[in-house]
């Protein structure tokens, strides 16, 4: 069916023209809409039988902000002109400055564009838990539609510089006690409600009122001052890097030391010069990934319907095994926690218990909830409990053979629909399954440490899988407010794989002869939370042991073997978890560079023997980020060349969710697609001249880099999924 897209005015014989917004699915303002809702507002003010008018949206969604397509559309072109003239044109003159009352009748959400045309609404009456907010910031710009001086003087200032920088959305309960929503209404009276109120105004029975020429909720110039120096504090704390923090903070100063409408005026102005940036290029890029994941060809789209899962087993109570648990309990999932003995069994629930405690003391969940939580868990020690489960997630430690009897045995007590998860992180699933008669139903569930928190759900399909369980498992993840990203079997995954190259290159600098709190340094500057090193730490040098041979068998032509792993490990240090590794972990304090570290590396620079002329090299830190990152895209090059993802996006949405790459350079392919594979390429062919095969660019990239070609474009020929 096609969608119905459009503005349309009906008038009412009371003389209220309600002027309604189409886009499904969120009525975002598209080019089209813009033009209608212009042309319907200036026929509203010139009729003469339209007293007052109503704005609202279709099918229970007022309006999810301008289209977000459009930034997409400039980020090709670098055509500004494509964006339509809105915060005057439309939103001072025609809504805000028309004669004719007119009140926004809320519902669903109000988000960017959308809210920022309702703040400038004469009233806004809403229904209940509708979602408001300017989360334009995420998208790398900044509210444009006048939204930066009108939330401000409704909601006062605090408020609104916190829920502009945080992107933070407010329920319409909440925006009514701030002032933000005249009235809440049940969604049957939206509409009576909204006319009655504008008709009201038009009578003189209720206020007539401009948003932007409010000053009640601004305060004193130097208590607005004092908000914004705490503000500024915070968009340096929580987003350094970003350009449209500390940018919105000028534009709403603006409004407040020389009015509203230079407020207005400032924020177009900038606002057309952040669209254009590297950070607005890379969020919007992130905004379209995140949402493709959800496409899946055959799986999708194959008029297939996800199965409910209301009872999940997790074998093993560890680390990745609770913290599982815990996601799926916060979602209301029956859990059974299976453990071999009693002492292992309660270290799991403990640590659930923990998990979920953690996040009421941060204010992230009530006591209630966490109860009714808890209330779902069931700590077992056999299988008694697998009868009737619809899904089972083993997450024990990496051996082949452990989980190839666990998989044997879950195959005889499970019932035949429940699917058989595995939370590997390296071992083929066709290894996994190959002593059971189900390879239909298993599946890789690759969560990331902790799985409570991080939002990546690495799917991993092998050529059995089928669809109904991806589909299923995609359910689930999203239940679980999860990002599920379904990828190809091969050692190490999507993620994994792409990454392993970067604790082998810090490695190799390190054994160079560079400072390996540098390259710590250097990356955390780039823009990831932690440096190959401080990583390293935090998973514990010991896995990292364990799965080197596992990768070193599928792709041993391109490792660096350093044996500086076995050599700390030697020394005493397995990182975060016995408090040592590169750096001192104690308790309440940040972790600190170990200058006794130093000689460790020493020991590991005599072995390996690599310093040209025993001397340690000398690079610049721009050389650092690329001796680390660019092996990085050179294996994610192979992972697209083999098909292992199905998009080259969903390996920009993996590394961004799951390695923590920094989402607005895009993730890693679309940031070297930025660079250009044909640097890219020139950079890793000296580097394997200089330093050996582990550089060497491999065939997809050279490909690229000779045809011209950007790395995201797949040949579709090659997929594995
Ligand atoms: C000068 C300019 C000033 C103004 C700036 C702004 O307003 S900036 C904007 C400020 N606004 C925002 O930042 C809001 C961004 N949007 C959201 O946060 C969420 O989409 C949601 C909460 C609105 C709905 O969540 P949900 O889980 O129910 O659904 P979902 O997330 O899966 O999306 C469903 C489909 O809708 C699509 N789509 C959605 N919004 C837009 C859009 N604005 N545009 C275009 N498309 C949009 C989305 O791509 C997806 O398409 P697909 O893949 O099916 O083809």
């Amino acid at each position: 069916m096609a969608k119905k897209i459009g503005v349309t005015m009906d008038v009412g014989n009371d003389g209220v023209a309600v002027i309604t917004i189409s886009n499904p699915p969120v009525n975002s303002l598209a080019s089209p809409i813009i033009a209608g809702l212009k042309e319907k507002f200036r026929d509203a003010n010139q009729r003469n039988d339209v007293r007052a008018i109503v704005l609202t949206g279709n099918n229970g969604r007022f309006c999810g902000g301008f289209d977000i397509n459009v930034f997409q559309q400039v980020h090709k072109t670098g055509d500004l002109s494509v964006m339509p003239e809105v915060s005057v044109d439309l939103v001072c003159n025609l809504m805000e400055d028309s004669r004719k009352p007119l009140v926004a009748a809320v519902e669903g959400l109000a988000l960017g564009g959308g809210l920022e045309l309702a703040m400038a609404c004469h009233a806004r009456v809403s229904a209940p838990k509708a979602q408001l907010g300017l989360p334009e910031l995420t998208l790398g710009v900044i509210p444009g539609f006048g939204g930066t001086q009108r939330l401000p003087r409704l909601v006062g200032l605090a408020k609104a510089t916190d829920m502009i920088l945080l992107s933070k959305s407010i329920s319409s309960e909440e925006g009514q006690k701030l002032g933000l929503i005249d009235a809440l209404v049940p969604p049957g009276e939206l509409l009576s409600t909204s006319r009655k109120w504008a008709l009201d105004i038009a009578d003189g029975r209720k206020p007539f009122l401009r948003s932007l020429h409010r000053t009640d909720k601004i305060g004193s110039l130097s208590e607005a001052r004092a908000i914004l120096k705490n503000s500024r504090q915070l968009a340096k704390k929580i987003a350094p890097k970003m350009p449209q923090h500390h940018a919105v903070i000028e534009v709403i100063e603006e409004g407040i030391v020389h009015g509203g409408y230079s407020g207005v005026l400032k924020e177009a102005e900038v606002f057309r010069q952040l669209v254009l940036s590297d950070t607005a290029k890379g969020l919007v890029h992130v905004f379209f990934a995140q949402r493709a994941t959800s496409k899946v060809p055959n799986v999708t789209d194959a008029g297939l319907k996800p199965r409910p899962i209301k009872k999940v087993a997790v074998i093993g109570g560890g680390l990745m095994g609770s913290g599982i648990a815990t996601a799926l309990l916060l979602s209301n999932i029956r859990v059974v926690l299976k453990e071999i003995n009693p002492e292992y069994l309660m270290k799991g629930i403990k640590t659930v218990e923990g998990n979920i405690k953690g996040l009421v003391s941060r204010g992230k969940l009530t006591q209630d909830k966490a109860g009714k939580a808890l209330s779902l868990l069931k700590g077992v020690l056999d299988y008694t409990e697998f009868k009737d489960v619809d899904m089972v997630i083993e997450a024990v430690i990496e051996n082949i053979q452990l989980k190839q009897n666990i998989f044997k045995e879950l195959e005889k007590v499970c019932p035949p629909h429940c699917i058989l998860a595995s939370n590997t992180s390296t071992i083929d699933l066709n290894v996994i399954g190959e002593k059971t008669n189900s390879k239909d139903r298993i599946v890789g569930a690759h969560f990331f440490s902790p799985a409570h928190l991080m939002t990546l759900l690495e799917i991993v399909r092998s050529e059995n899988t089928s669809p109904q369980v991806i589909l299923d498992l995609m359910a689930v993840g999203k239940a679980i407010k999860k990002v599920p990203v379904v990828v190809g079997n091969c050692i190490g995954f999507a993620v994994n794989r792409t990454f392993f190259p970067y604790t082998q290159a810090a490695h190799m600098l390190a054994n160079l002869g560079v400072d390996l709190f540098r390259i710590d340094s250097v990356i955390t500057s780039f823009g990831l939370p932690l440096g190959p090193f401080q990583l390293g730490d935090l998973a514990g040098h010991g896995i990292g042991l364990a799965v080197g041979p596992i990768y070193a068998k599928v792709y041993g032509d391109r490792m660096f073997r350093s044996p500086l792993t076995e050599l700390l490990l030697k020394s005493g240090r397995n990182g975060k978890i016995n408090g040592r590794g590169y750096y001192i972990y104690e308790k309440g304090s940040k972790p600190k560079p170990d200058p006794s570290v130093l000689s460790v590396v020493e020991e590991s620079r005599k072995l390996t023997n690599i310093m040209p002329g025993g001397k340690p090299i000398s690079v610049t830190d721009k050389e650092i980020v690329e001796m680390i990152l660019f092996p990085v895209v050179n294996e994610a090059c192979r992972v697209l060349d083999e098909g292992v993802v199905i998009r080259a996006s969903d390996l920009d949405i993996a590394s961004v969710l799951g390695m923590s790459f920094p989402s607005y350079r895009g993730g890693i392919v679309f940031w070297a697609d930025m660079i250009g594979p044909k640097y890219i390429y020139e950079r890793l062919k000296e580097m394997s001249e200089t330093y050996g095969s582990f550089f060497k660019p491999s065939r997809y990239l050279e490909e690229r880099a000779t045809k011209g070609m950007p790395l995201s474009e797949l040949k579709s020929s090659r997929s594995r999924l």
